[in-house]
């Protein structure tokens, strides 16, 4: 609590020195103000805070007070007292004096009084009879038989002696008081009577009987602690209801962890289950591709099973056919079933042999390209010196021309009277003139693999024939490809329709390069003068390793034997073809080596062998996705193409004979006197003919893609 006294003049300010006690107030004030008139009066009084003893004195019930309840108990000490000093100054109001209060907080009423001299320099200080109660060090020394009147504390030893008269003979009633000087300390007067207020003071008639003062103070006494412990029940419902509330916030403080808990669970599978939704979503994807390509092997098998049923139903007419012929006239079956063309008709189909129109040239004639009976034909004339007869001629003629598959060039026709040979035209060149780049685009290994399986499928069929065919004079040259790569061997049984002698002595006079030539010869040969299956196989192994590597012929299998003893492949494979697989590249070429070794028993088996490697590696061909491929390399499912035009059919029709032909090409056949099968010769049961709708929206589709 701070002073209000601290600008105050000290010579001209009374300290009175007032408790709690308002009876003992009033006399020590009237007393102040009637010898001390002219004065300002300065109420000090010295609070103790800390006096929560009283509490525990007044029999609480055991209470032990918190720190608020003190807080609050000083707080209501606090602003009684200033009541209580705010009334003692009111009562100084009537009598014109100024007042003021100095309060001062100390527990020690004793210090306090000694502090409050010390800080506001106090020169007079009036203090009740119990003044010599306290030690005011040196300032109470001579106080300690003061026992009832007001004592004054002259406290500043330079007041003035006179003035002190003055105050002393004027003011104060004598036998009243008792004065000290602090200056000497020295008692003036003992104080022997009890102090009796003189009637003339106006004070006395508000002052109360002693014992009604004593009810009063009690009184007030009993209404402070009953307020007290009406607070303390107040705060301690307070507490109470914030103890509930408190446990009302825990409560909902754990309702909230707990939904935080069960929200982190729900956040933890939300995140599972979304993880679970993009894994499904992958596996669903994958799923897709699977089917994707499942189908398309599907698609793929069908073709194949449809090929190979067209190929059995070929193969089962050809026996029957062959049965037929076996056991009828074989001049005369041939006069009937197999187109026999005149030397005029030959003549017009190459516009006179223009040389123009010429293709190609080899050991056993030229070869002319050319129009017959509206079909694009090949026409090989053979050399009429090395001929045998005409009869000869015809019977290996109708031989050869019984003997079809898919990957042997169709020889559809002959002419006896000029020795020439029809056969179907193929627009896409030899394999020779492909791997000697003369073509456009390198072919790719997809491409490639596709070619070896079939060269792979036409020896398979030939050697499996009964009697078994060998084709003797395999090479690049000899292997045509299709508008859609589809090889095709020609030249098939030529050797036997030209005499032995002309065959064994051409080879420096008519061959460009007969050192090339040789080299697809099996070495066997040269010491046997036997061709067997097996010389087809050293061949077919010398076309597999130009088709890897694309290497000239000089060295080719010593290479290979190096860079495979070396596993450096890679270094020998020819890279324009693509990027080989690895594995299955490999394995072939082991195999290209096992095919070209010199002694035939070394060699692999053509089915069990080498179709078990070729046709898998095929069925990966088929799988590369068809944009990895240029188009004009693709390769077309073989009976997409029609027999007769060589070209995708638009609109697919099924003939008698089984087989589906463009409508316009089988009708344009059928028109032109024709009533045998363009595919086998054999005389059609009827000429009508049905959509093969199946067929028609499978090349749509492929042709999409
Ligand atoms: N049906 C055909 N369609 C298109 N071109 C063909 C056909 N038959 C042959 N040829 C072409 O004629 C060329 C000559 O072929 P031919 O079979 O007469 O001789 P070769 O194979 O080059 O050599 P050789 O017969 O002396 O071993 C072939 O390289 C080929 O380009």
């Amino acid at each position: 609590m701070g002073s209000i006294v601290e600008d105050a003049d000290t010579d001209t300010v009374v300290y009175v020195a007032v408790g709690k006690n308002a009876y003992k107030t009033q006399q020590l004030l009237h007393w102040t103000v009637k010898n001390f008139s002219g004065k300002e009066i300065c109420l000090l009084h010295i609070h103790q805070p800390h006096s929560l003893n009283s509490f525990s004195d007044r029999n609480l019930s055991g209470y032990e007070p918190k720190d608020h309840a003190t807080k609050a108990f000083q707080e209501h000490g606090n602003q009684t007292v200033h009541k209580l000093l705010d009334q003692y100054v009111l009562t100084l109001v009537p009598a014109g004096v100024r007042a003021y209060k100095l309060l001062i907080e100390m527990d020690d009423i004793e210090k306090g009084i000694t502090k409050a001299i010390a800080q506001h320099n106090i020169r007079w200080l009036v203090m009740g009879a119990a003044a010599d109660r306290y030690n005011l060090g040196e300032y109470s020394k001579h106080t300690s038989d003061i026992e009832t009147g007001p004592a004054l504390l002259v406290l500043n030893p330079n007041t003035d002696a006179k003035q002190f008269e003055n105050i002393k003979s004027e003011s104060i009633p004598v036998g009243a008081l008792k004065y000290f000087d602090s200056y000497d300390m020295k008692e003036i007067k003992s104080v022997s009577s009890h102090l009796s207020l003189n009637s003339k003071w106006p004070f006395n008639n508000v002052m109360m009987d002693r014992s009604k003062l004593a009810d009063l103070m009690f009184h007030e006494d009993k209404t402070f602690e009953s307020q007290c412990a009406k607070e303390i029940r107040r705060r301690k419902e307070v507490e109470e209801q914030l103890a509930r509330e408190k446990q009302e916030v825990q409560k909902m403080k754990n309702q909230r962890d707990e939904i935080l808990e069960e929200l982190q669970m729900v956040q933890d599978q939300n995140s599972a289950l979304m993880n679970q939704i993009s894994e499904s979503q992958c596996t669903e994807t994958e799923l897709e591709e699977k089917i994707i390509s499942a189908v398309d092997l599907l698609i793929s098998f069908r073709e194949q099973r449809d090929r190979l049923r067209i190929e059995h139903a070929n193969a089962v007419r050809e026996v029957k056919v062959l049965r037929k012929i076996g056991e009828a006239d074989t001049s005369f079956s041939y006069r009937v079933e197999f187109p026999a063309f005149s030397f005029v008709e030959i003549n017009e189909a190459t516009n006179d042999f223009d040389p123009s129109w010429k293709i190609g040239e080899g050991r056993y004639g030229s070869v002319y390209k050319g129009q017959l009976r509206n079909m694009h034909v090949a026409i090989k004339m053979l050399p009429s010196y090395g001929c045998q007869s005409l009869l000869e001629f015809q019977h290996q003629v109708e031989v050869l021309s019984r003997v079809r598959h898919p990957n042997l060039l169709t020889l559809m026709g002959s002419c006896a009277e000029s020795r020439s040979l029809v056969y179907e035209y193929i627009n896409n060149g030899s394999l020779e003139s492909h791997l000697a780049h003369k073509e456009k685009n390198p072919l790719p290994w997809q491409i490639r693999i596709s070619i070896a399986t079939d060269i792979c499928s036409a020896l398979i069929f030939l050697h499996s024939s009964e009697p078994c065919i060998i084709h003797g004079n395999l090479k690049p040259s000899k292997v045509l490809l299709d508008a859609n790569f589809v090889a095709k061997l020609s030249d098939l049984g030529i050797p036997s329709l030209v005499q032995r002698s002309l065959d064994s002595a051409d080879t420096s006079t008519i061959c460009n390069n007969p050192n090339e030539r040789l080299a697809y010869v099996d070495p066997e040969y040269f010491v046997t003068g036997k061709l067997t299956p097996e010389s087809d196989v050293y061949s077919f192994g010398v076309i597999l390793l130009q088709l890897l590597t694309g290497r000239p012929l000089l060295g080719l299998v010593r290479d290979m034997k190096c860079a495979l003893e070396k596993e450096n492949l890679k270094a020998v494979l020819d890279s324009s073809a693509g990027e080989w697989p690895f594995f299955q590249t490999e394995q072939l070429a082991y195999l290209a080596l096992r095919c070209c070794e010199k002694t035939w028993l070394n060699r692999p088996d053509l089915v069990s062998e080498i179709w078990s490697v070729l046709e898998p590696f095929k069925a990966t061909c088929i799988d590369t996705p068809p944009h990895l491929i240029s188009k004009k390399l693709r390769r077309i499912p073989s009976h997409f193409v029609c027999p007769i035009v060589q070209e995708v059919m638009e609109d697919p029709y099924i003939a008698a004979d089984g087989f589906t032909y463009e409508e316009e090409a089988i009708r344009g056949w059928l028109n032109s006197g024709h009533d045998t099968s363009p595919m086998t010769n054999l005389k059609l049961d009827h000429t009508d003919l049905v959509p093969n709708y199946a067929l028609h929206n499978a090349i749509l589709e492929w042709q999409q893609q």
